[in-house]
């Protein structure tokens, strides 16, 4: 059975004065999934996050959040609340503190005791930001901010959950904590759609992928389609003495397109076209004829190889 779509968007287009920044668009995402929206910067991808939260009016065209039609007006307000948007300049309040923040934006959303405590107490460890709950918002780090405003717009627990480039200007470990409670999200069930430029991010946390480029969704696949698709396979396979028996080997095995000796080494470059399941027929039948396997390494091509090879041209 298909799965219910979280998001869909029919013929969806923006126009500002003569400039198109969303053209047609034609978007489907399943519940449940994280799906990243790529693209250069001026693709539209920020216009049409706006779109989808209710902060921008489309010109032309319809959203559908989990079957029912989104309108700007007042007259889905049950809708809304399904919805967490955050934006790419998360403003805060730096005379608040991190504890009376989340009880504000949780009085927004009408939350009441004793839930609202119990929800802020969740959100806080959610984003691990519990020992600060006393501190003042302008004492906190950038990734700590960063934090507490993807807790802000998760309070009211919504369904969907709309990102606008969360990560940007994060030192590494600051996007690894953030990955963390993507991750944590996307176990409970929540449906988002994050955009950013940072391909290594999405591709550890994302279910699918979506390009933008002149306002244009130009692929919308999931990650694992687009791995299928245009992902080159690669073994590194080193032997212990001579490469040649291996090479001899390998020239009579399945699945295997091209092989190249590392020069000055005991090791070969395997292009492979094969599956997990013959990966390990390979490795099966080399350990079988009696040849001293020392390494046996698979790689593949990685978002950003991907992107590159499609002629998009991303920004890490
Ligand atoms: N309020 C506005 N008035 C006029 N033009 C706008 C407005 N908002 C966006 N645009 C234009 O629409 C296009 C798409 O902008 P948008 O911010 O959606 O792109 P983006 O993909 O999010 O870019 P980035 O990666 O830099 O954030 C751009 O050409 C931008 O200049």
């Amino acid at each position: 059975m298909a799965k219910e779509l979280a998001i869909e968007t029919r013929g969806l287009t923006k126009q500002f004065d003569r400039h198109i920044a969303v053209h047609d668009l034609d978007l489907q995402v399943a519940a449940g999934e994280v799906y990243g929206l790529i693209g250069p910067n001026g693709a539209g991808k920020t216009t049409l996050l706006r779109m989808l939260a209710t902060a921008e009016e489309p010109s032309t065209g319809e959203i559908y959040i989990h079957g029912e039609r989104l309108l700007r007006d007042r007259t889905n307000p049950t809708l809304k609340q399904y919805i967490g948007y955050l934006p790419d300049d998360f403003p805060l309040y730096d005379d608040l503190t991190v504890q009376d923040y989340l009880d504000y934006f949780a009085g927004l959303y009408y939350l009441r005791e004793p839930k609202r405590s119990q929800r802020i107490y969740e959100v806080l460890e959610l984003v691990d930001l519990s020992h600060k709950r006393h501190s003042l918002i302008a004492t906190l780090s950038r990734g700590m901010k960063q934090r507490l405003s993807l807790g802000r717009t998760v309070i009211h627990q919504p369904l969907l959950l709309l990102l606008d480039e969360p990560v940007s200007g994060l030192d590494p470990i600051a996007r690894q904590q953030f990955r963390d409670i993507i991750k944590t999200l996307r176990e409970a069930g929540m449906t988002i759609l994050i955009s950013s430029h940072v391909l290594s991010d999405l591709e550890d946390f994302c279910t699918s992928i979506g390009i933008m480029e002149l306002g244009y969704l130009v692929e919308s696949a999931s990650l694992a389609e687009l791995y299928q698709r245009l992902s080159n396979q690669q073994i590194f396979i080193s032997t212990l003495g001579s490469v040649n028996p291996l090479v001899t080997h390998l020239k009579n095995c399945a699945n295997i397109e091209e092989w190249e000796v590392i020069p000055g080494s005991q090791q070969v470059r395997v292009q492979f076209t094969g599956d997990l399941e013959t990966q390990a027929l390979l490795l099966r039948s080399l350990i079988d004829a009696g040849l001293p396997i020392t390494q046996f390494y698979p790689t593949q091509d990685n978002l950003e190889s991907i992107f590159l090879k499609l002629g998009h041209k991303q920004a890490s």
